[in-house]
């Protein structure tokens, strides 16, 4: 595909390439986000320069290995960046809720008003650890009214009834019952459903799920994806997922967002990025995971090393120390540019940069006979 002129979020793309078909903003927008770290040993730059968009009633997937920057990222969209972290740099442009100009969230007090408001009423979040999120000092009916009426003009009784129903609608049983409950009383599917109740209750436009099925074990899993798709067709809110598993993301994506080193280093729908990868670190990803069909005797291939520090930072492109496709003189100095092969279909590597990269060396130039497998789930 030729390559197009570069545009972080891909909504000019369709514009630029003159089909008419004008997509409309992005729900979620973050261009040039960095989040970095300031401690004692120097500064960690978590998140730097992420671009990403999340469409109306889209699930965008973002995938990468442990210590990409994937929560950072998510945190802080919400604001919820543990100190001594805080946003540098970029814009995060929200135009959800009932705005008629977007409002971008990394400039506002992470403390003020406005966010508060917006976090768990217009943008709510699900973590790994429903254990963690969920307070062992009230029951899980205090955690959920609480949330009701600070975004929900509802009384008591309402937000108690409210609560209820929503306890229900998530698949826990005697809901009635379970509203007196407190978490430790819960097994941790039930757990993670009362948190997805929580975030759900005040009807978001966005769910950000931070590896919410991480924890669990494969059954629950499957009913929680199913549960999180069920609600989503039927309230029309965007996911943005966040997860290792490169099966639940062939089974929910619509686009996928791969994330190395607190950069994004590929993005595009998830077909694409299954069948023609662009990237070196995804196709190993995507190496490193059964394929469906895969015989027993295959070996996975494993990605050479391990994600660095974001201190230990390589010169040029980070990946380059661990890809076999890297070009000695080019790589290790030249910060990969960003390369735009359509609407929202984006890759960082110097192998699709004219003049830099070796068109022979481009993973993309596979036959097509011998296109990927999508991977198994699990
Ligand atoms: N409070 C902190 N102080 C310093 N560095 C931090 C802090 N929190 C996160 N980091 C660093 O930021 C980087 C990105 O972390 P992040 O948790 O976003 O990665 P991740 O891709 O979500 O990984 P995982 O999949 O394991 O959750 C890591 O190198 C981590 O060490």
């Amino acid at each position: 595909m030729p390559e197009m002129s570069k545009n972080p979020t891909g909504v000019a793309a369709a514009e630029a390439a003159g089909d008419g078909s004008a997509a409309p903003p992005p729900l979620l927008e973050i261009s040039g986000l960095r989040t970095h770290f300031t401690t004692r040993e120097g500064v960690v730059k978590a998140v730097d320069g992420v671009d990403l968009a999340v469409g109306e009633r889209r699930t965008v997937c973002v995938v990468g290995e442990s210590g990409c920057g994937k929560s950072v990222t998510a945190r802080s969209i919400l604001g919820l960046v543990d100190r001594p972290g805080e946003i540098t740099g970029g814009s995060i442009l929200w135009r959800g809720g009932d705005r008629t100009s977007p409002v971008d969230l990394a400039k506002l007090d992470p403390h003020g008003e406005e966010l508060r408001r917006i976090r768990g009423g217009e943008i709510s979040m699900v973590f790994q650890e429903p254990m963690a999120s969920l307070s062992p000092m009230y029951t899980i009916g205090d955690q959920l009214t609480e949330t009701i009426r600070l975004h929900l003009p509802m009384t008591k009784a309402e937000a108690k009834d409210h609560a209820i129903a929503m306890l229900r609608k998530v698949g826990i049983p005697k809901p009635e019952q379970r509203f007196n409950a407190y978490s430790f009383q819960l097994s941790g599917g039930m757990c993670q459903r009362a948190m997805i109740a929580i975030a759900l209750a005040c009807g978001p436009g966005l769910l950000i799920a931070d590896e919410p099925t991480t924890a669990l074990d494969v059954t629950i899993q499957a009913r929680i994806l199913d549960l999180i798709a069920s609600l989503q067709e039927s309230s029309g809110m965007s996911v943005m997922f966040i997860t290792h598993d490169l099966g639940v993301v062939a089974e929910i994506a619509d686009e996928v967002v791969v994330m190395y080193l607190g950069t994004v280093v590929e993005r595009g729908p998830v077909d694409e990025i299954f069948h023609d990868p662009k990237h070196p670190y995804t196709q190993a990803l995507l190496d490193s995971v059964p394929a469906m069909g895969q015989g027993r005797g295959q070996r996975l291939r494993q990605i050479r090393g391990r994600v660095p520090h974001p201190s230990e930072r390589a010169e040029g492109c980070p990946f380059h120390p661990r890809c076999d496709s890297a070009i000695a003189g080019v790589c290790d100095t030249t910060e990969p540019p960003e390369t735009v092969f359509g609407p929202d279909r984006t890759a960082r590597c110097v192998l699709y940069t004219p003049g830099l990269g070796t068109p022979g060396n481009v993973p993309g130039d596979t036959d097509p006979a011998e296109e990927r497998e999508v991977p198994a789930n699990g």
